[in-house]
C-alpha cells in the first residue's frame, strides 16, 4: 500500500464541509476519482499534493503523514492542478527546464526527459515557441509534461483532459497507463469515459463523502439489475426524467430510445440492458446518502 487516507476532513472558512471523514487506501495503479461539481475532488487532491492541510484526519504516503513530512512526498510527486497557470514569457522547453530545476533534476537528465516528453505529447514543433502562443490543448499538454518530469511515484492529475481533442484524450490515457505497475496515478474527472477503460479502481465522491470504491467491473455489477431501456414518446420522456435517472436517449423517428437507471421497472415497456460504468456513476450519485432511492414502480 502506498497511500492510506484516514478520516480526512476539510472544512473551509464559513463552515463549508468539502471533505467529510473520507478514508481509503491505494497501491500502485490508476485510481479514478469521479464526482459531480463540488463533490470535493479538488480539495482532496490539493491535500494529497501537500498544497493545503486537512482540518482533521490524515493522509499517509509510504506510512508517513504528508502534513508532518511534506518534503518526502514532494520528491516523488507530479501534480497537474485543475487551473494550470503558466509562465507566458517562457517557451515550452524553458518552462519544463525551469520546473525540472525546481524538482532538483540534473541538467543532462532534464534535457533527455524534456525532449522525450515533448515528443510524447506532440509538442516538439512548438517546443521553442512562447507559451503565450499556445492553444488551450497545448497548455494542457505542457502541464501534463511537467507533472511527468522525474517519473513521479505519485501522479495527481485534476481534470486533465479538459481542452484536449478526442485523439489527444486517447493519447493521454495511453500515457497514463504506462508505468502503472510502479506508480499510483490519481485522476479526477466528471467524464466517466476518461477513466472507464484505464482505471484499476474507481472512487465515487459526492458531497465530500466517498460513496463507492471498487473496480469498474465491480461497480457495474452492483447496478446490473437496475439498467433499463424503453422506447417512449417525447412527453413520456419528460415524465421519466422527473422520476428516474435517464442516462441516454436517441431519437427514432417521432419516438425516443431511452436508457434509464432505476431500482424497479420504470415503464411497462422497459427491458433490462447491460450496465455501463456511467450507469453505476449516475445511480450512486443520484442515491447519495440522504436522498430518496430510485424506487418508483411503473
Ligand atoms: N477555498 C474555498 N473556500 C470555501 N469553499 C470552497 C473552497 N474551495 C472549494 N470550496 C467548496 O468546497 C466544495 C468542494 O469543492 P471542490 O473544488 O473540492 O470540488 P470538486 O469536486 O473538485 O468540484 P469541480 O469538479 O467543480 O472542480 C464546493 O462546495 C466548493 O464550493
Amino acid at each position: 500500500m502506498l497511500l492510506d487516507i484516514q478520516e480526512l476532513t476539510q472544512s473551509y472558512k464559513g463552515g463549508k464541509l468539502a471533505i467529510d471523514q473520507l478514508s481509503l487506501t491505494a497501491g500502485a495503479g490508476i485510481l479514478g476519482l469521479l464526482g459531480p461539481n463540488g463533490a470535493g475532488k479538488t480539495s482532496l487532491m490539493r491535500i494529497l499534493a501537500t498544497i493545503s492541510q486537512p482540518s482533521s484526519g490524515k493522509a499517509l504516503w509510504r506510512g508517513q503523514d504528508i502534513a508532518m513530512n511534506p518534503s518526502q512526498l514532494r520528491g516523488e510527486l507530479g501534480y497537474l492542478p485543475q487551473y494550470f497557470g503558466v509562465y507566458d514569457q517562457l517557451s515550452g522547453r524553458e518552462f519544463l527546464h525551469y520546473l525540472a530545476g525546481m524538482k532538483g533534476l540534473k541538467h543532462a537528465d532534464a534535457d533527455k526527459q524534456i525532449s522525450e516528453l515533448l515528443a510524447r505529447l506532440n509538442l516538439l514543433p512548438v517546443a521553442d515557441t512562447s507559451l503565450s502562443q499556445y492553444s488551450g490543448g497545448m497548455r494542457q499538454r505542457i502541464g501534463i509534461a511537467q507533472a511527468l518530469l522525474n517519473d513521479p511515484a505519485l501522479l495527481i492529475v485534476d481534470e486533465p483532459t479538459v481542452g484536449l481533442d478526442p485523439q489527444e484524450r486517447a493519447g493521454f490515457r495511453q500515457l497514463l497507463s504506462e508505468g502503472r505497475e510502479e506508480r499510483l496515478v490519481i485522476l479526477s474527472t466528471h467524464i466517466v469515459s476518461d477513466v472507464e477503460s484505464i482505471a484499476d479502481t474507481i472512487a465515487i465522491m459526492a458531497a465530500g463523502k466517498l460513496i463507492q470504491l471498487g473496480s469498474p467491473q465491480a461497480l457495474q455489477a452492483k447496478v446490473a439489475d437496475k439498467c433499463w431501456q424503453c422506447t417512449v414518446s417525447p412527453a413520456e420522456l419528460t415524465e421519466l426524467q422527473r422520476d428516474f435517472v435517464v442516462s441516454h436517449s436517441t431519437r427514432q423517428g417521432d419516438r425516443l430510445l431511452v436508457n434509464l437507471v432505476a431500482d424497479l421497472c420504470p415503464h411497462p415497456g422497459a427491458q433490462r440492458r447491460a450496465p455501463s460504468l456511467e450507469d453505476a456513476y449516475l445511480y450512486f450519485v443520484a442515491n447519495k446518502p440522504g436522498q430518496a432511492p430510485l424506487t418508483k414502480v411503473a
